[in-house]
């Protein structure tokens, strides 16, 4: 693949518009033991995809990357890496590391620190036996695209940790690897560098015109991020598609209160002489059968702080954002957030009552799959 360096030049492939995929996913599995860290996932995204595998702790995030990096072999099932076959449970194939055009960024960056900036990334070069003027010149064209340039005579320890993630990107950039694979690379970042840094990463990887798998339990990062987002949980895929797909349509509860600032409300209620109740409290007309369980999905921003509502919460925590106000407050266990113009006057610990509109933004089974209801 030939890497465009510098960031004012298009990516190499545009997103979208390669024949094949440059990552597919068949049946993928990982056991260890009685425990499947990865149970079975099947996905596929095209050249200059940025993918984030997002989800909770122990879902199997980060068994996933591993397999794709070659660190981990899968079990079961298949990874395809622009058409080529890298690893098959059942086949037992499996292609090294290093001869997958796979680069990885760990969290903790394991750079050398024996090795000044310049060798740490030129070390790769050096492993693929490339002459001495190429590495120079890469290891340059490298540290410029990810302005450390003035550091390349430092030693690791002779530098700051976001510097020091920038030297692990670039050492992972030298060899221009196809895919460049992230394993929460922020999570070591404070709060405004994270933010930055996210915008970085973005324009790296569209300057490289590589595909991009990023691992995070962070849904902002995601829904920021990512072209593709694999929500998965207990190993499996929840919900795959755009970040814009998993917050119009959810696939399930689980997602539903996992992604969006704030993630949506979800309140179990029954169906009962044709309305939705809760707790002996109306919710509006249902068109299901009485007697249905179900869970019910209210965006913060479909709910309001009404005096005459329906819905009574005790409040317990009031923050702004974006000059709106989010009030979170609880009802019978579940979590209740409203989005609000003005700052809430209802103090921490009080009851407030909340407006719930006729129709819920989406309904859910008592397993969490989604119903339809139109
Ligand atoms: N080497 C191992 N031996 C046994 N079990 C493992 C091993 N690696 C992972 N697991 C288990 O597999 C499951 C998935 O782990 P994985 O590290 O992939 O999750 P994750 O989503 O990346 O979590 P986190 O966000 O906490 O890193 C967990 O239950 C974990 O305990």
């Amino acid at each position: 693949m030939n890497h465009a360096l510098r960031s004012d030049t298009p990516p190499a492939t545009e997103p979208g518009t390669s024949t094949g995929p440059a990552i597919e996913l068949v049946g993928l599995r990982r056991d260890y033991g009685d425990t499947a860290a990865v149970d079975g996932i099947d996905l596929s995204v095209p050249v200059g995809s940025f993918l984030v595998l997002l989800g909770p702790s122990g879902c199997g995030k980060t068994t996933t990357l591993r397999m794709l990096a070659g660190l981990e072999s899968p079990t079961g099932g298949e990874i395809r890496l622009g058409g080529r076959t890298v690893a098959s449970g059942q086949r037992g194939v499996t292609v090294p590391p290093g001869r997958r055009g796979a680069g990885l960024v760990f969290q903790s960056y394991a750079l050398w620190p024996h090795m000044t900036v310049r060798r740490n990334v030129e070390w790769p070069l050096k492993i693929a036996k490339l002459d001495k003027a190429r590495r120079t010149q890469r290891a340059a064209d490298v540290l410029r695209l990810l302005d450390i340039a003035e550091l390349a005579g430092r030693y690791p320890g002779e530098i700051s940790g976001g510097q020091q993630q920038r030297v692990a990107i670039a050492r992972m950039l030298a060899p221009e690897p196809a895919i460049l694979l992230f394993d929460e690379p922020l999570s070591n970042l404070d709060a405004k560098l994270r933010v930055e840094t996210r915008a970085e990463l973005l324009r790296i990887h569209r300057a490289t015109g590589a595909t991009s798998v990023y691992v995070t339990h962070d849904q902002v990062e995601a829904m920021t991020m990512a072209s593709h987002v694999a929500l998965m949980r207990h190993g499996r895929i929840e919900q795959f598609g755009s970040p814009a797909d998993l917050l119009r349509r959810p696939a399930s509860a689980f997602v539903a209160a996992f992604v969006g600032t704030p993630p949506a409300n979800v309140l179990a209620a029954v169906v009962a002489r044709g309305r939705f109740q809760r707790d002996g409290v109306d919710l509006g007309p249902s068109p299901l059968p009485d007697g249905t369980a179900v869970r019910l999905m209210y965006r913060a921003e479909s709910l309001t702080l009404d005096p005459a509502g329906a819905l009574e919460i005790e409040v317990i925590e009031s923050s702004p954002l974006a000059g709106r106000w989010l009030l979170s407050g609880t009802s019978g266990g579940d979590r209740v957030t409203v989005v609000e113009d003005e700052e809430p006057t209802a103090a921490l610990g009080s009851l407030a009552r909340v407006r719930v509109p006729d129709r819920p933004d989406a309904v859910f089974d008592p397993g969490g799959a989604r119903m339809e209801t139109a």
